[in-house]
């Protein structure tokens, strides 16, 4: 059984906090820290997203990270470097999510092999393609890395069955269409989407996009395994990395404890 299973299986039902933050931003050191706090403040798995120069699918906010992580030097190896940091200091899952031209530059099978090597346990690809998608799923599994799929508002039954079928780890649903960023409320329609999920696979059914307060994370909890949130984090790493890194532990450690708790 892998660190996600084993995961999900402590939380006895209860729904899994799981945070976003781009690796290296704002810089290697502080990035790691933060990593900690936010883990040891009570998040059960980290998605930890590798920087990429053109991040579609994100808004303003991660867009701006990403920039951060890169302009601070930050490329592959040192995201390598960095899981395998985490891994020394805890067992809570670490979900790779990366953008599918940097796995392909780098090689299928060398990235998930340093992947799993650095003590990474799954993998988010929101631009893969179907034609390669079978690859990639092909060697995940070879190395015991979840590949985990996204399914959104716009995804038909069939595709979120196919999608079911490939799934391993868990299965990421879309709250709603557009990029990611902070919401003043999440889409309920989201919660027929994560029925479908659940009508289609055993596996954990997890929500993102737009998540931003305790409130809904608590709405969310309501009827999904777990709840992602990536613009909130970045967004507050941003704010107060002027303020010294203290204090944005301090902020970072203290919006975890309150996501946890709202989590039931
Ligand atoms: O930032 P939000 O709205 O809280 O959404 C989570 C999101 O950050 C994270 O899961 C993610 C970051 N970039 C993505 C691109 C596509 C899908 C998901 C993501």
């Amino acid at each position: 059984m892998g660190r996600i299973e084993r995961a999900f299986e402590a939380l006895a039902g209860r729904t899994a906090l799981i945070p976003f933050v781009v690796a290296g931003d704002p810089n290697y050191e502080e990035s790691l820290s933060l990593v900690q706090a936010i883990l040891d403040a009570g998040a059960d798995m980290i998605e930890l997203g590798l920087p990429y120069s053109d991040p579609l699918a994100d808004g303003p906010v991660i867009q701006a990270a990403a920039l951060r992580s890169l302009q601070s030097g930050f490329q592959l190896p040192q995201s390598m470097r960095m899981i395998q940091a985490i891994r020394q200091r805890t067992q809570k899952p670490i979900i790779a999510f990366t953008y599918v031209n940097p796995v392909l530059q780098y090689g299928i099978e060398t990235f998930v092999r340093e992947l799993a090597a650095a003590g990474g346990d799954g993998v988010i690809i929101p631009d893969v393609p179907l034609e390669e998608a079978p690859e990639i799923a092909e060697v995940a599994r070879r190395y015991e890395i979840a590949f985990i799929p996204l399914v959104a508002p716009t995804s038909g039954e069939a595709r979120v069955r196919a999608i079911c079928e490939a799934a391993t780890g868990f299965v990421y649903c879309v709250s709603s269409l557009g990029v990611t960023g902070e919401r003043s409320a999440v889409s309920n329609n989201v919660q027929s989407l994560v029925e479908t999920v659940k009508a289609h696979t055993d596996l954990p059914a997890c929500v993102g996009f737009g998540v931003s307060q305790p409130v809904h994370a608590k709405e969310i909890s309501a009827y999904a395994d777990g709840v992602i949130v990536g613009s909130a984090y970045v967004r507050r790493i941003e704010e107060f990395e002027a303020q010294g890194p203290a204090a944005m532990m301090n902020e970072l450690s203290e919006f975890t404890r309150a996501l946890k708790s709202a989590c039931k």
